[in-house]
Parts: C-alpha cells; structure tokens; sequence
C-alpha cells in the first residue's frame, strides 16, 4: 500500500492512490536514487523533530519585517542544525535541508552558497583560497555578488563601478561615478552581507581592462554599519522573493588592498601590469553555475505546482460529464489533464537535462583546474538556452497549474503565488532570456558555417546531430518506436532547417552591405527561434535516453507514457515550423495530436501517485490545496482564519470611514 495513504484522507484523493498501476515507493527511489531518497526521509524527518524550524503563522500573513526576521532565525538555526542533519558536502542534502527549513523565497544565505562560494572555490588563487573561503564556509562572514548596476545588467562590457590600480600604496580605489553605476539587485546585500564580490572595470597603468571580480568588506564586522565610502541599502519590495534584501551599493572612492582582486585567472602584479586570463569568460562560471541550477530548479517548480493541481483536481468535485451520473472530479475532464499532465513530463524532462547539466558543469570546472578551458564555450552555449528555455516554459507550466485550480488556485494558500513569483525570477535573473537565447544561437550560427563549409568540429554529443543528413520527410505515423525515432528526427530536423535558414539570411545580408551586427539584430527572432528548436530536441533526446536505461517494466511503462506526453505535446508545440517547409504532413499532426490524447488517458489514473513520487513534502509545498492528505476545505477556513484581518470582528477603523459614510447616507435618507 502507498505510504501516502493514511487514515482520516480524503477517500477521493485515497481513492486515486489506490487505482496506480505501479508501487509509488519504487517509483520514487527510481526518480531521486536510493540513497537519496533515503537521505530525504530522514532530512525531513529531522527537521520535522525540530519544530523550532515552523513558522510562526503563514508567511503570506507576515509583513517584510517579519518575513526577513523569520528567514533570518531560520538560517541561522539551519547553520546550527547542517552538520547534525546532513551530510554539508552532499549538494544535493544541502539544497534538499535548506529548502524545508528556509523555504524558498529568499534567506540571508543565498548568494552566499549559490554565486559566492563557487566564485572563491572557482576564482580565487590558491593563497586567497587559503584566507577566505574556510572562512566562508564557517560562516564568519556573508558575502553576496554584485555586479548588475541601475544601468547595466545584460552588457557587462559597460558597467561603470571602477576599480583603479594604485601601486604607489597597491591598493585599488573602488568609485560609483554615476547614479546609473549604483549596484542595483543583489540577493542579500540590502541588510545581511558583510562582504560582496564586486564586478568592477579595472584599471591599470591608464588602461581599461574589462569587468573584473574584486572581493570587498562592506560592513564593519563587530557593528554591521557600512564601511566609510560604501552607502548600502535595501531596494524595496519586488514581484516576489521579498523574503530577500536584494540591494543596492555605492563606493566613494573606498581603497581595497591588491590582493582583494581575484587572482586566479587575471592578475595585477604590484607594479600595476596586468596578467590576462587564459580565457575572458573565466571570471563569469558563477553565472554559469546558477544557470545550469535554474534548470533543475524549474524542474522542483513545475514538479511542486503539478503535485497541488494534480491532489487538489483529485478533491474537487465540480459538474457532471454524464448527466445524472454525479458530479466528478475535475482531473476527470480533458482539458484539465491537457493543462496539468504535460507540466509534470516537463518537469521531469528539466529534471533529466538538469542533472545532466550540472554534471557538466562540474566536469568543466575540474577540467579548467587542470588546464583544459576547452569544454568552455559548449558548456555557455548549451547552459544559457536551457536556462533561457526551462524557465520559460516554467513560467507558462505554474501558470498553467495555477488556473486549473479555480478560484482557490488564486489564493496565496495555494501555494500558487510563491511557487510562481520566485520561479519567474529566473526568466531574468543570470541573464534575460533572450539575451540568452541569443548567446546559444552564436555557438548555432558557428555550427552551421562548418556545416555550409564542410568542417565539422570534434564530435559533441549535444550539437553532433546538426551534421547528420536526417529523412526529408517526416516519418511519424501510428506504429510504436520506443526510441521514438521519428519524434527525435522531426525535432533534430527543425533544429537544423531554421539555424541553417537563419545562417543564409544572415550571410545574404552582409552580402547585401550590412555590417554583421546589423544583419544579426535582423535576424534576432530567428535566431531565437533556432536556439529553442536546439534546446527541444537536447531534452528530448535526453529524456528518451533516461528513460531507455529503466529496467523495471511497470515503472518504466508509466515514464513511458510521460515520455509520449513529453514528445507529442512538443510536436505540436512547433507544429508551425513542422509543417512550414512541408516536412511534416497535416496527417502526421493529427496522429501527433492523437498521441497526446492517448497519453492523458493513459497518465490520467496514475496521476496521483505519479506526483507523490515525487516525494514533495507538505512543509515544501506550503500549499492548502495540495496537502498529502487531500483535506483542503476544513483547512482552507482555518487558514482563512488566522488572517490578521479576522483578529478584529470590526476593523479599529470601521466607523471612522466606511461605518461613518453609511451612518451619513442612511441620516440622509431618513430627512
Ligand atoms: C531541491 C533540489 C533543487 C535543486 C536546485 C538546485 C538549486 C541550486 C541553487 C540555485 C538557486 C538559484 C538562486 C537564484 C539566485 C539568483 C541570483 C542572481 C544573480 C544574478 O543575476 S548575477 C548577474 C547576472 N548577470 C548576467 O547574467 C549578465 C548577462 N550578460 C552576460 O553574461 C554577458 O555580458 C553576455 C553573455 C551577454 C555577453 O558577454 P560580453 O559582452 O562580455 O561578451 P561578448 O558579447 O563580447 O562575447 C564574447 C564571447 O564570450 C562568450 N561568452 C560570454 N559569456 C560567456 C561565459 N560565461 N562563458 C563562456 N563564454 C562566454 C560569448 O558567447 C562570446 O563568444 P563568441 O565565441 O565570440 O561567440
Ligand atoms: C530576482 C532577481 C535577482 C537578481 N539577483 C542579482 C544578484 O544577486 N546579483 C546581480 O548582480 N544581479 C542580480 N539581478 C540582476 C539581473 O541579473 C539582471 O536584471 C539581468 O541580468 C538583466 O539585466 P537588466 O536588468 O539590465 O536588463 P536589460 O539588459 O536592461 O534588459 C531589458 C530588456 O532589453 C533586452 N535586451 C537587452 N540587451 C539585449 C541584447 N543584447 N539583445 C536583445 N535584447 C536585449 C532584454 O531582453 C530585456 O527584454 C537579479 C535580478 C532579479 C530579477
């Protein structure tokens, strides 16, 4: 038996449980991993030990105040409690244990772990190592990164703060020049960091060097008052994550010592020459951690949301599909499993391409250790488009969840509000979208000059395809390929019509007298689109891959039928391109379409225990109406209650406005 189901659950979401064709035990070990699931269990049971770690009432009843207050008691006992709870070189335990006790809008550590660690461990010389980071990691100081300004966040190249080589005294002198040169954003650097990256340009013997990282004290560390020169403060309420001090930061002329610049790339020797890096982008592969993150990130998000509409569209009961039969549950009408379903084989499909990524990232940093930059420029290309892809269609998926839900699903007790306003962050964050589809689409463009000169480069598992010649026609028809062949074929064919298409326009243009760039702002749309036809067919070949190694038939059947979701839905997401160039057939739509309906049908009575597997506990979902045990009305009252406006009966300031205008009106009347 599930050991989702309990006594006292709701017999409609118990009813559900009990239909799944296979055991949710086994299915959840097969999506995490043994060990990992495990170690969940008994990270969630810790924290659950410790009630310490609960809220004081629900979050979306606390003002900023309280909210950054409450965050601020929970990282710090989080701290206290990591090496108790966890195993603190385990990434995955880390990021699992701070997500139960801090949740996920926002803590005083956030940019400490995620953008300024990595850029000590990855950046910082081996001296620098020494001093900082055992510091770092024992939590002596919190550091964040601030690099984008007021004016500038996308062009590096134009940001203003400077950092000027003096070698008289070898110190730098960091200055704001302008208003527009303010920092302006970074994750907790409005009240808890003491410390901050910096990207400054750097200047030297009267040259200008480029962006460069510095490692700066910003607060005095006994009293936490800002440093002479440096004004630092909070930028106010945002869309979301206010649990977080994103701030803003300006120096005034503030001397820092030589040795705060990170070193292990470029260089300043003592008498002002500066050593370049071996390669330019080195000094950015914090971002491109968080971005190759952003992907499994999104992939938590869409998993969470679909796990409350999936429970709660299993408790709601609302009209009839066969009149006089009673009404159903709402998970019962197709449309419903259309909005809901292909955001749960999205969000697997993220989670697949996201372990893949990280490992990636992992290697190339290794590799870069040893000297071999060379995995430098696929890691960027294929990183930025993801990010720019899954976070996206993460945003458009939690949407989808939220208004499968009704009403309810518009309250913040749905756990809706807080889900979607952190996740769509990341559709700017790291790099706006299309920015980074745009960085992709360079490294595609490249690919198809070698393609039209006949020069592959080394083979590359992600971009290999491109240089295959594939069918000319479509072969999509009503036979079964579990290596979904012609799905895979379709997509590669996309991916590589439109870069090859966008590649010609774009050298036909210069032919016509435009400069380069010019010619690339021209064909920006397309190229955009080039890049999410190549990220389409990188996660759909990894899916259909993952999904190949499962030995276990009736796990593997229902990844299967996720996968068949996943790859038609797909199809008929870039239908338009398909059948653009006559590649694909109005007949192959219709079957692809076919193959969507099937798959709801098939998903439809494993869907609740689908999402349990997912092993989401109710203390990450902080979500009434997605609750393990399905008992979301008696709940949504009691959550209704504990609203500050319901401590009164009759607001302190009733009679002073509205009680007073209806004692007028009804005086008037009565003359
Ligand atoms: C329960 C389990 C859940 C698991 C989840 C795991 C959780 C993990 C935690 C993650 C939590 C996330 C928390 C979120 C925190 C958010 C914090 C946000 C921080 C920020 O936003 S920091 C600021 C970010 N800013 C940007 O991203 C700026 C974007 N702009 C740029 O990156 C660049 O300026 C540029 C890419 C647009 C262009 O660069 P530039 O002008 O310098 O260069 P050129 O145009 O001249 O290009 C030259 C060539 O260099 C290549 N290039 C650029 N960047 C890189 C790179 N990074 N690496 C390699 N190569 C790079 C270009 O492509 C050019 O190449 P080409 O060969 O000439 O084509
Ligand atoms: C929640 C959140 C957290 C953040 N945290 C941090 C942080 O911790 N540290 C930090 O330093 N920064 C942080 N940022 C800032 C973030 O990195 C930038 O906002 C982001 O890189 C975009 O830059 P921008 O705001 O200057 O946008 P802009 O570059 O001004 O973009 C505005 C519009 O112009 C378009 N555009 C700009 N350039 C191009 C181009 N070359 N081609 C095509 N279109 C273009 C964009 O696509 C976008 O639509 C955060 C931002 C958010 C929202």
């Amino acid at each position: 038996m599930s050991r989702y189901i309990r006594e006292g659950d709701n017999p409609d979401l118990t009813e559900e449980r009990r239909k799944a064709s296979f055991d949710t035990e086994a299915m959840a070990e097969l999506f995490w991993g043994a060990r990992n699931l495990m170690r969940r269990r008994e990270i969630a049971n810790y924290v659950e030990q410790h009630r310490e770690f609960d809220d004081p009432q629900p979050t979306a009843f606390m003002t900023r105040e309280e909210l950054i207050e409450n965050a601020t008691r929970k990282a710090v006992l989080t701290m206290e409690h990591a090496e108790k709870a966890i195993d603190i070189t385990r990434d995955e335990e880390s990021h699992y244990f701070n997500a139960l006790t801090m949740g996920i809008d926002g803590n005083p550590f956030g940019l400490h772990l995620v953008m300024a660690i990595p850029t000590i461990m990855n950046n910082a010389d081996e001296g620098q190592q020494d001093e900082w980071l055992p510091k770092a990691l024992n939590r002596e100081f919190i550091a964040t990164y601030a690099q984008t300004e007021m004016g500038h966040g996308t062009n590096l190249k134009k940001l203003e703060t400077t950092a000027t080589y003096d070698p008289k005294t070898q110190e730098f002198i960091l200055h704001s020049p302008t208003i527009t040169s303010t920092k302006w954003w970074p994750g907790n650097l409005g009240k808890s960091s003491n410390y901050s990256v910096v990207m400054a340009q750097l200047y030297s013997q009267g040259k200008c060097y480029g962006a460069h990282p510095f490692f700066v004290q910003l607060r005095d560390l006994r009293t936490h008052k800002p440093l002479p020169g440096i004004t630092v403060g909070d930028i106010g309420p945002k869309f979301g994550i206010n649990t977080n001090d994103n701030g803003f930061l300006r120096f005034d002329q503030v001397r820092i010592p030589r040795r705060s610049m990170f070193m292990k790339h470029a260089k300043i020797l003592p008498d002002g020459t500066y050593v370049p890096p071996s390669h330019s982008k080195l000094n950015y592969s914090a971002m491109v951690y968080v971005r190759a993150a952003v992907v499994s990130l999104m992939a938590s998000h869409l998993l969470a949301c679909s796990t409350i509409a999936v429970r709660y569209s299993c408790i709601r009961r609302q009209g009839e599909i066969t009149p006089g039969t009673g009404e159903v549950k709402v998970l019962d009408y197709q449309t419903q499993q259309y909005r809901i379903f292909p955001q749960i084989a999205r969000g697997v499909a993220f989670r697949l391409s996201g372990n893949y990524i990280i490992q990636l990232y992992r290697q190339t940093m290794t590799d870069i250790k040893n000297g071999d930059i060379s995995a430098v420029p696929d890691l960027h290309a294929i990183s930025c488009g993801l990010k720019a892809v899954t976070s996206y269609q993460g945003a458009l998926g939690l949407e989808q969840c939220r208004m499968a839900c009704g009403g309810h699903g518009y309250l913040q007790a749905s756990g809706f509000p807080l889900q979607y306003t952190v996740a769509i962050g990341a559709c700017t964050y790291e790099g706006e979208n299309m920015v980074m589809l745009l960085q992709t689409a360079r490294h595609l463009i490249k690919m198809a000059k070698a393609i039209r000169s006949g020069r592959p480069p080394k083979p590359n598992k992600v971009i290999d395809y491109l240089f295959k010649k594939g069918p000319t026609k479509c072969l999509i028809d009503q036979t079964y390929d579990p290596n979904y062949q012609s799905v895979l074929e379709a997509f590669e064919h996309l991916s590589r019509r439109v870069t090859l298409e966008v590649y010609d326009r774009l050298v036909q243009l210069q032919q016509q007298g435009r400069s380069y760039e010019l010619a690339w702002n021209e064909c920006a749309v397309d190229l955009c689109k080039a890049t999410r036809a190549h990220v389409r067919t990188f996660l759909a070949k990894t899916f259909v891959e993952e999904v190949n190694k499962i030995a276990d038939i009736s796990l593997k059947s229902v990844f299967q039928d996720l996968l068949q979701l996943y790859l038609f839905y797909e199809v008929t997401e870039c239908a338009a391109g398909l059948l653009e160039d006559g590649f694909m057939s109005g007949q192959q739509l219709t079957y692809a379409k076919k193959n969507v309906y099937d798959a709801l049908a098939k998903i439809r009575p494993n869907a609740a225990a689908i999402v349990d597997s997912f092993d989401i506990s109710d203390r990450e979902l902080q979500s009434v109406l997605g609750r393990r045990d399905g008992n979301v009305y008696e709940n949504l009252l009691k959550w209704a209650q504990m609203s500050p406006l319901n401590k009164h009966d009759v607001l302190p300031f009733h009679h002073k406005y509205l009680g007073k205008m209806m004692d007028e009106a009804r005086q008037k009347s009565k003359l």
